[in-house]
């Protein structure tokens, strides 16, 4: 199962801020945090996934900006590495992209009961991140050292 993961950001270039989304369900993810975004459809191409995705669970219009794939040694294992993807254990993988909001105001409308914006200093700690997302997290602040 492919799944994809946004993370959103106030800025591509310089990003500070950084939306994390809070799971409604199913119960054993109720409560964790996780990056916005989904299952890829039979056929969809994954960045439109993405977008879609955001459309349907945020109500916001984005822009991608670059990938942000797994290199070896970042806590996923080499195999995932090889493969430019995170894994999700049980689930899948994820691929993940930078993104920015062009329109609208994100809301958590279907999958989530709460939104935060993290601070730069917060974005690892700030939230009981799903447990998945760790290794992700950890590679996108390391990005912008
Ligand atoms: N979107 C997202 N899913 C994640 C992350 N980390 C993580 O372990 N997952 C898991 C949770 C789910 O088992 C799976 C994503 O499925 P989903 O339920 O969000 O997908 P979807 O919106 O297409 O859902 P549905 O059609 O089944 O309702 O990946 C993450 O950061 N973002």
């Amino acid at each position: 199962m492919l799944v994809v993961g946004a993370a959103l950001v106030d800025d591509l270039a310089a990003p500070r801020r950084l939306l994390a989304a809070r799971r409604r369900r199913p119960s054993a993810l109720a409560g964790g945090w996780e990056l916005p975004g989904g299952k890829v459809e039979p056929g969809e191409v994954p960045a439109d996934a993405l977008r879609r995705e955001l459309r349907e669970e945020l109500g916001v219009q984005v822009e991608l900006g670059a990938e942000l794939v797994p290199h070896a040694g970042e806590g996923t294992g080499g195999l995932y590495a090889d493969a430019g993807v995170w894994p999700l254990p049980g689930v899948g993988v994820m691929r993940v992209w930078w993104a920015r909001v062009l329109e609208g105001e994100p809301r958590p409308l279907e999958d989530h009961d709460a939104l935060r914006w993290l601070e730069l200093d917060d974005w690892l700690g700030g939230v009981a991140w799903l447990p998945a997302d760790m290794p992700v997290i950890t590679a996108l602040r390391a990005a912008l050292r």
